[in-house]
């Protein structure tokens, strides 16, 4: 299997303190990948990396095999949209297709012109003039029409309403079918991700907490609801990620490795959104709690 970005050890770091740390994934080809975490937890300084925005401090990142950073070649290939959508704002979307002509090397620019069209961007209002979520159009379609064959989006709907969220996913998703790019996209926003992403990458306070592909994921992990549960061991369950209490009774979500059959437990199935709250309600809560110097 092709991979376009792998990650080894990856680790960046501000001062004493470790950004992203220990990163290790691969991204398969083809692939519309999610890159979930909390705030602060590594998803802009993985996406930096992975265009040579930012140097590692540690271990290594490589798109289409090369070392990114400083690689003229490389960056060729990846086009990215950062989280602000930063354009150029006194000018035009018409301009801003004609530069990208002129300084990409394969610029498609009837396909951004198709694409501004569909989106219904006025040609030559300038783009500093435009609604936030008409920003992150503009920014989408001069991205696409790089013909980059990764693309990385840092938060692209964060501005967006929900029906213009669902249709710049629609759009994205249509625009990368036909080309074969391979996606990375951060968001907070979980629940539009289900729909629109087939693999997932969470971190959680600068690690990978959680990745692969979405149907295996949501396929080995499930629910269950019993009687209140001292910890010991349950059948066909290989790792319990969150464990809920109650007096009487425990709610688990559960990797499974194959079918729990002890009918005290109801088994239940987990939407992709639940899956990785539980995954994220599992982390280094107790460690905030300390720093801050409060209970947990
Ligand atoms: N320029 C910087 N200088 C110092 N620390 C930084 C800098 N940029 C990021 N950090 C720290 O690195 C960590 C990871 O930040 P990063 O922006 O990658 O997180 P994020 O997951 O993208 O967050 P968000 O969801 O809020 O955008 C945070 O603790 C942040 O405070």
């Amino acid at each position: 299997m092709e991979h376009v970005l792998e990650a080894d050890g990856l680790g960046k770091r501000y001062g004493a303190r470790w950004a992203l740390r220990d990163c290790t994934l691969r991204l398969p080809a083809g692939r519309i990948a999610a890159l979930v975490g909390p705030n602060g937890s590594g998803k802009t300084t993985l996406l930096h990396l992975a265009v040579g925005l930012q140097r590692p401090d540690a271990g290594a990142v490589r798109v289409f095999g090369e070392t990114p950073y400083e690689n003229t070649a490389a960056l060729a290939e990846i086009g990215f949209v950062a989280q602000d959508t930063p354009l150029y704002r006194d000018f035009t979307a018409d301009d801003l297709v004609i530069m990208g002509g002129k300084v990409n090397r394969r610029w498609d620019a009837t396909l951004a012109r198709t694409r501004l069209a569909q989106a219904g961007i006025p040609p030559r209002t300038p783009v500093g003039k435009l609604s936030g979520g008409q920003r992150a159009q503009v920014a989408l379609a001069l991205a696409l029409a790089k013909r980059p064959r990764l693309l990385l989006l840092d938060e692209p709907v964060a501005s967006l309403d929900p029906l213009a969220r669902r249709e710049f996913l629609q759009s994205l998703m249509g625009g990368v079918a036909e080309s074969g790019t391979t996606v990375l996209l951060s968001s907070h926003i979980l629940a539009d991700l289900e729909r629109s992403c087939d693999y997932l990458v969470v971190l959680q306070a600068g690690r990978v907490h959680l990745t692969g592909a979405v149907d295996d994921i949501v396929a080995a992990h499930r629910q269950l609801v019993g009687p209140r549960h001292d910890g010991g061991p349950v059948g066909g369950v290989a790792a319990v990620v969150r464990a809920r209490h109650t007096d009487r009774q425990s709610t688990l979500v559960a990797r499974v490795d194959g079918p729990v059959s002890d009918p005290a437990w109801t088994v239940h199935e987990l939407s992709l959104e639940d899956l990785i709250l539980a995954y994220l309600d599992s982390g280094d809560a107790r460690a905030n709690h300390e720093a801050w110097g409060v209970p947990a």
